[in-house]
């Protein structure tokens, strides 16, 4: 395992579109859904939308027939693999669902990368519909952020996310996302984090507003192919500046011993 902690957006980050347009468009519901979107908030309608996909006689077969047919970069796979093979700590946390997510993942073969997937829950009920909950139960408690759409704040995700993380480890974190939920949680970083936000995408118009306010490095991407470069570059950056860290820290340790070497009979130097 590294020191470094990935937290990736999902949609428009991993995937090339809006899981929830995605599903909504390809089974023919576009009217309806742009109909109700005034009526109520995006996680209760798509929770409405898949009632109506439901009664419509729409299957849960079908749905996923639709999500296996995601479009994605094919650059993004490798990069995924490739951050997972170095022992870097690669997470979740999207605003879509947790069905719409674990299928794609699990059909793209890279559901195992990820230690855990922080979004709405998503469930297929007795009945065979799907059931879209919001993340927080903003009828119970509102999370109080006034960044973040009333289910689901980023930031209070990352915290929570910091918390859990044992600091004697020094975890260093790369956040990648693309929308306006993504910024709350680039705000979080400190100055040894990196955010890679979307170019020309609403989180980085807002990190572009007064990029002072993001304490970590900023790196942009525009689509998969740069995506995986900077990823990579980035992870070779922190896994150099660890390991000149581990080696200054063990000539330290050496310095801090020297009176043991010196009831030593013969002193030899350890390092040439
Ligand atoms: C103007 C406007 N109205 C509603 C929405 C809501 N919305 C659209 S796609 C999506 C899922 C994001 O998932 P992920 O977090 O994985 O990118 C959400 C919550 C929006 N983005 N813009
Ligand atoms: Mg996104």
């Amino acid at each position: 395992m590294s020191n470094i902690v990935i937290v990736f957006d999902f949609d428009k980050t991993i995937i090339d579109c809006d899981s929830d347009n995605w599903v909504v468009d390809e089974l023919g519901f576009t009217d309806l859904f742009n109909h109700l979107l005034p009526t109520m908030p995006w996680n209760s309608l798509m929770d409405r939308m898949m009632m109506e996909l439901h009664s419509h006689g729409i299957t849960i077969q079908a749905i996923e027939n639709v999500l296996h047919r995601i479009p994605i970069h094919p650059r993004i796979i490798p990069a995924i693999k490739s951050a997972h093979a170095l022992g870097c700590d690669l997470r979740v946390v999207s605003d879509a669902n947790a069905f719409f997510i674990e299928t794609i993942l699990k059909h793209l073969g890279i559901r195992e990368c990820f230690t855990e997937i922080n979004t709405n829950p998503g469930y297929v009920n007795q009945k065979g519909r799907l059931t879209i909950l919001p993340y927080h139960d903003f009828n119970k408690a509102s999370h109080g952020c006034p960044l973040c759409p009333p289910n689901m704040c980023k930031g209070l995700i990352i915290d929570r996310i910091q918390n859990t993380i044992s600091e004697v480890d020094n975890k260093r974190f790369i956040y990648l996302g693309d929308g306006a939920g993504d910024y709350c949680p680039s705000l979080r970083f400190r100055d040894m984090d990196f955010v890679m936000p979307r170019k020309n995408f609403p989180v980085w118009d807002l990190i572009c507003k007064d990029p002072s306010l993001v304490k970590a490095e900023i790196h942009a991407w525009t689509d998969g192919q740069e995506l995986e470069q900077v990823l990579m570059k980035l992870i070779n950056k922190i896994m150099i500046e660890e390991n000149a860290k581990f080696i200054s820290s063990d000539c330290k340790l050496q310095t801090l011993s020297t009176p043991v070497f010196e009831t030593l009979p013969k002193p030899v130097s350890v390092r040439q």
